[in-house]
């Protein structure tokens, strides 16, 4: 069948799962939590990755690779970074019919695998800052329901590690590569996204502090975690002794960051922009930007219509868009239509024996359906306009539908309203950790319960003797609160 069954607005995790299907990013796997990233969703994180890699390399950070593997000892090395976790390792405990000695896990992250060789490759100033980062894959073996792009047992992605003598030059770094998140999702996926800082509960807790850029979901209310940049301090520096002479002599220890984006970016990009006929790709990332197709007429010179869809996607190419041609002679136009909707195509042209005449070819857009005739002599400086227009209506429209799911609210009654009216909330806090469990408590339940998101580096002010809409004490900040994946 060509059309989705679910709707987007009805039965919107039906829809989610079905349209990574139908527009061919995933296919399921035999394991649950599991999916086959297909080629039109490898063309997408190379693209992020291109960019990435691109302008970390500006930052002399350098690709490595370690090993998927990490011995029982190495990973306990530091408690509360593997508290909490320890369910989600997967170990190798066999290898062909022989149980080994000692398991092995898979990495879920890489900081035990990495940070004994930081202690012995780092010993003075001059080694530093050392700057790495490898792009992976990692394994957490969750159990909370597995969802394509956002919630799965294997992912990809990048994990950046960093080692500095100063403070100062770590802090730096965890907004430079914050800042690279935020182009990531607003300039590539265009998803709007908060830069804010994670509560004390929500960090990373081997970390010193949290950095992130939050996604939100309108239709499911829910905030979603796009990337973090952690400061880890010196708390891996202690327990790995990464330490080094000082240029007074002395024996410090080294100031670290790590960070980290992934695959989930693209399963927010379904989320947020594609509706009930399928996938919506931002051009930036669309691997086929443009598609032309023929509509032959029973006595229409097809010949010439072939040619012109053939010269047309030459033009095209050869200005640097990415576009194709479907000349399949068993599909109609309009099967091929519905199928390039399905799969997300920011543009199709149309070349029919009128546009022949008339020298002119028929565009529609598919994030409004906008339909336009076009000289074919004008082509390529048009589709750059409508193609960059597509791409900045993508990013208002959502984040305009994002603004309207923001709340701000002062007292406990309209924090649950607004929770249960699936809102983004924005609520002055008194920044106390038992008073974010106690709202965690409060607000258990078949949902999943209420939590930090971030507080936005862009505090909105606070009036004096505003009051903590949980406790009820004098507030400190500005929180997005929410449920979240
Ligand atoms: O986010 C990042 C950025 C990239 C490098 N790692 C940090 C922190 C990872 C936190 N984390 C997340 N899941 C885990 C799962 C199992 C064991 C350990 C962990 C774990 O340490």
């Amino acid at each position: 069948r060509l059309g989705l069954t679910y709707k987007k607005d009805k039965d919107f995790g039906e829809w989610y799962s079905e349209v990574c299907v139908a527009g061919e990013m995933i296919e399921y796997y035999d394991i649950s939590g599991c999916y086959i990233l297909r080629p039109w969703t490898m063309a997408i994180w190379e693209t992020l990755q291109a960019f990435f890699d691109a302008e970390i390399k500006k930052m002399n950070v350098k690709n490595v690779y370690f090993p998927l593997f990490v011995t029982e000892n190495v990973l306990q090395k530091e408690k509360d970074h593997i508290e909490g976790f320890a369910p989600e390792v997967a170990w190798v405990t066999k290898s062909g019919q022989s149980e080994m000695e000692i398991p092995i896990a898979i990495r879920p992250t890489s900081e035990t695998v990495m940070y004994p060789y930081y202690s012995k490759w780092i010993r003075g100033h001059r080694d530093l800052p050392l700057k790495l980062n490898q792009w992976c894959n990692v394994v957490r073996w969750e159990f909370s329901h597995p969802t394509p792009f956002i919630r799965s047992r294997e992912f990809l992605w990048q994990e950046g590690h960093t080692a500095f003598a100063t403070q100062d030059e770590a802090d730096q770094e965890v907004l430079e590569i914050l800042e690279l998140y935020r182009r990531i999702y607003e300039e590539f996926l265009a998803i709007p996204v908060i830069k804010g800082k994670k509560s004390e509960l929500e960090k990373f807790a081997g970390g010193f502090y949290t950095t992130s850029v939050e996604a939100f979901i309108p239709n499911t209310g829910r905030g979603i975690q796009g990337a973090t940049s952690h400061c880890l301090g010196q708390n891996f520096a202690k327990m790995f002794e990464i330490n080094f002479e000082n240029e007074k002599g002395e024996k410090a220890m080294v100031w670290q960051n790590s960070w980290a984006y992934s695959t989930r970016t693209i399963g927010v990009m379904v989320m947020v922009h594609g509706d009930d006929k399928g996938l919506v790709l931002p051009p930036k990332v669309a691997s086929v930007q443009v598609i032309v197709i023929p509509v032959p007429y029973k006595d229409a010179d097809t010949q010439a219509i072939f040619d012109a869809c053939r010269s047309t996607v030459d033009t095209l190419c050869k200005a640097g868009f990415r576009a194709e041609v479907d000349l399949r002679d068993n599909y109609s136009p309009g099967w091929k239509y519905s199928h390039w909707e399905m799969k997300g195509v920011p543009l199709r042209i149309e070349i029919g024996p009128k546009d022949l005449a008339n020298k002119q070819v028929r565009v529609v857009c598919r994030d409004n359906g906008a339909k336009m005739d076009i000289p074919m002599h004008s082509l390529v400086e048009q589709v750059k306009e409508i193609l960059s227009n597509i791409q900045e209506s993508l990013f208002n429209a959502a984040k305009q539908k994002r603004e309207a799911c923001v709340k701000v609210i002062n007292t406990w009654d309209e924090f649950i309203a607004a929770l249960n009216n699936k809102k983004l909330i924005l609520a002055p806090w008194c920044d106390e950790e038992d008073v974010e469990k106690d709202v965690k408590a409060r607000t258990k339940g078949e949902h999943g319960a209420a939590k930090t998101l971030c507080t936005p580096f862009d505090q909105p002010r606070l009036p004096e003797g505003t009051l903590c809409f949980a406790s009820g004490k004098p507030a400190k900040k500005w929180t997005y609160w929410g449920r979240s994946y």
